[in-house]
């Protein structure tokens, strides 16, 4: 698929650029249709644009937050990107749908994810793993070939095993948002603009696609590639 990039200095830019790209796109998608779908992934860098996020002017009570991948768990453990996610969205009084990763039966909490899920997502949001992971489609597990499920289990992954948005569901996407930063993102970033189906991030279909990466992520060939404005 095609990939807009918009390369900028640092990853405090990062932050200020797609917290802004959001709330823009969140009023548009209110505007026009009473609601804002926003699935949202974890890991370590996003919480800088989340709680940049919060001071932006975004209708809120219109907002339904759902996750992209989760770590098998307890509540609240800081492994979560649910605990991160809280504390990053403050007092915003957004709808958080939480994937149900302390169920007993994982595979139903699962497929219930799944039927919670709407028909069209207005914004995903992605990092990207030095390995090319996004999401929890992480290299070489059988969740990478999942076509029938929008949302799986994986095998344990660092330390965890995980709870992902599938590649079908990735693909209710109207915008995919990748925030990237990072020299180790220098070469899966290439590949993923390249459109290189050998990483799983290259292998997202969505039907439109920024991706916003840092001086550090965005030097070397990927920089040649195609720029833009960010704007929804
Ligand atoms: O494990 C994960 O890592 C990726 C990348 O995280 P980042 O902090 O390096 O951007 C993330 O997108 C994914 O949601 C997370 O579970």
């Amino acid at each position: 698929m095609h990939h807009e990039l918009e390369v900028v200095a640092d990853p405090d830019a990062v932050a200020g650029t797609a917290a802004a790209f959001v709330a823009r796109l969140a009023r548009a998608c209110v505007q026009a249709h009473g609601r804002f779908t926003f699935a949202v992934s974890g890991g370590h860098t996003p919480w800088a644009m989340f709680a940049r996020l919060a001071r932006e002017r975004v209708p809120w009570e219109h907002v339904a937050v759902f996750q992209v991948d989760e770590r098998v768990a307890p509540d609240g453990d800081p492994d979560r990107n649910l605990t991160h996610l809280r504390e990053s969205l403050g007092a915003a009084p957004a709808e958080v749908i939480a994937m149900p990763v302390n169920d007993t039966d994982l595979d139903a909490a699962a497929a219930a994810y799944g039927r919670s899920l709407p028909e069209r997502l207005d914004l995903v949001h992605l990092g990207l793993g030095p390995d090319g992971h996004t999401a929890s489609l992480v290299p070489r597990d059988p969740v990478l070939e999942v076509s029938d499920r929008l949302v799986a289990l994986t095998a344990p992954y660092m330390g965890h095993q995980r709870m992902t948005l599938t590649y079908p569901a990735l693909a209710r996407a109207q915008q995919v948002l990748w925030r990237i930063t990072g020299a180790d993102k220098r070469e899966p970033l290439s590949r993923l603009v390249a459109g290189d189906r050998s990483v799983p991030a290259g292998r997202v279909e969505a039907a439109a696609s920024l991706v916003l990466a840092d001086a550090a992520a965005g030097q070397g060939p990927a920089r040649a590639d195609a720029q833009s404005p960010a704007s929804p």
